[in-house]
C-alpha cells in the first residue's frame, strides 16, 4: 500500500488495484461537553468548510508543505488506512506501506506519520520523497543516469527536482501551490470588490476559469460568485474575469518559474544538457492550471509537458516504488 499524504487531498494506492481512495486531507471536529470527536473525515469534511456551527470545526492538518496538527494528522492517516482496508480486496492484514511525505517535515513528524501507520495495521513503513514518487508515477527515467526534472505543484508547496539514479541532484521547495493561488483570489475579489468569499469559494473559481496568462482580449471569461460584502454586511453576487484572476496570481505563477529558474542554475552542467534534450515536466494539481506550461516554457526557455493524471502521480508512482525492484533504493525505511 503506498500513502500521498498530501496537503490538499490524500490518496491510498494498493497493489494490482491501483488507486482505491482519494479524499480531501479534511478533519471535522465537534466538541461536545468540552470534549472533542471526529464527526466526518475526507469528503464529508471537506462539505462542511466555511459552513460549521460554533461547536464544529473543519480542520486541515496538513498546511503549507507541514503538518499543522500531529494529532489530528495522525487520526486522519489511521482513517483512511482503515478505509481503504474496508474495501474487498486481497490486501495482506498488514502490509508494508510507502508513504509519501511532505518535504518539510521534521523527524518527531515523521515518527508521528509511521505511529499511525503502524497502529492501522503497517508491518513496516517506508518514507519517500515526494518528487521522486512524482517522477516515478510520470514514468521519467529517474533509474538511468540522465537529468530528469520534476515540477510538482501541490496544494501547499511547489517541488522542483532533478533526479539522475535513483536519487535526488539536486532539490528545493518553495511554500507556493494552490492555496496560495486561492488567497491570492479570496484577496483580490476583497480589494477590488470589496466581497468577502471562502477559501472553497475562492478554489471554485480558480478551477473554472483561472488562468496563468492574460487573456488576449484583456477580459477573458467571465463568472458570477456570492460573498458577504463587507460594508453593508449582506450577501452580494459579482462578476469576476479571467484578467482578473491572472493578476490576482500573477506573483505566485512568478514565483514558481524563479524556483525553477534557480534550480537549474544550480544544476550540474551534464545533468543541465540532458533537462535541455528531455525538458521540464511538471506534475501536481497546480500542473493543471490553465497556461502555467505555456508561461514555465516561456520563462525557462525548455520544453514544458504535463504528466498524465498530475494529480495521481505521486501516489502511482510510491506505489510502483514499493512494488518494482527496479526502484529499491528510492525508498527510506522509517
Ligand atoms: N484544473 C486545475 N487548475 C488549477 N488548479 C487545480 C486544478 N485541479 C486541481 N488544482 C489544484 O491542485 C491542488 C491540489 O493538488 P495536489 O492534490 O497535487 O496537492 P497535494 O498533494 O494535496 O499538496 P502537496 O503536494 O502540497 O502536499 C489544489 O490546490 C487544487 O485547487
Amino acid at each position: 500500500m503506498a500513502i500521498d499524504l498530501g496537503t490538499v487531498n490524500t490518496l491510498v494506492y494498493v497493489r494490482d488495484r491501483g488507486i482505491v481512495l482519494n479524499e480531501p486531507s479534511v478533519v471535522a471536529l465537534e466538541t461536545l461537553g468540552g470534549i472533542p470527536r471526529v464527526r466526518a473525515i475526507g469528503s464529508d469534511a471537506k462539505l462542511m468548510m466555511g459552513k460549521t456551527p460554533d461547536n464544529v470545526s473543519t480542520i486541515r492538518p496538513l498546511r503549507g508543505g507541514v503538518i499543522a496538527d500531529i494529532d489530528v494528522a495522525e487520526l486522519m492517516i489511521k482513517h483512511f488506512i482503515d478505509k481503504a482496508h474496508d474495501r474487498p480486496s486481497r490486501l495482506p492484514r498488514r502490509p508494508e506501506i510507502a508513504i509519501c511525505v511532505p518535504s518539510g517535515s521534521t523527524p518527531v513528524e515523521r515518527r508521528a506519520i509511521q505511529h499511525a501507520a503502524s497502529q492501522a495495521g503497517a508491518s513496516k513503513v517506508w518514507f519517500i520523497e515526494e518528487s521522486m514518487a512524482a517522477a516515478i508515477g510520470a514514468g521519467m527515467p529517474v533509474t538511468e543516469p540522465v537529468g530528469a526534472m520534476v515540477v510538482d505543484i501541490g496544494g501547499g508547496t511547489t517541488e522542483v527536482a532533478v533526479l539522475s539514479l535513483r536519487g535526488s541532484a539536486y532539490s528545493t521547495s518553495v511554500r507556493i501551490g494552490g492555496d496560495k493561488l486561492d488567497e491570492a483570489i479570496a484577496l483580490a475579489v476583497r480589494r477590488k470588490h470589496n466581497l468577502m468569499i471562502g477559501e472553497v469559494t475562492a478554489e471554485r473559481i480558480k478551477l473554472a476559469i483561472g488562468t496563468a496568462r492574460m487573456p488576449e482580449d484583456g477580459c477573458g471569461q467571465v463568472i458570477r460568485t456570492k460573498g458577504r460584502d463587507l460594508v453593508n454586511g449582506v450577501p452580494k453576487e459579482i462578476e469576476i474575469s479571467q484578467a482578473e484572476i491572472a493578476e490576482a496570481i500573477s506573483e505566485s505563477v512568478n514565483q514558481i518559474v524563479e524556483t525553477v529558474l534557480n534550480a537549474l542554475e544550480n544544476t550540474a552542467p551534464e545533468l543541465a544538457a540532458d533537462i535541455v534534450d528531455q525538458g521540464i515536466v511538471m506534475t501536481g494539481g497546480g500542473a493543471l492550471l490553465d497556461h502555467l506550461d505555456v508561461i514555465l516554457s516561456r520563462g525557462t526557455g525548455l520544453p514544458v509537458t504535463v504528466a498524465d493524471n498530475p494529480l495521481l502521480c505521486v501516489a502511482n508512482g510510491a506505489g510502483r516504488a514499493l512494488e518494482d525492484p527496479i526502484y529499491k533504493g528510492v525508498l527510506i525505511a522509517a
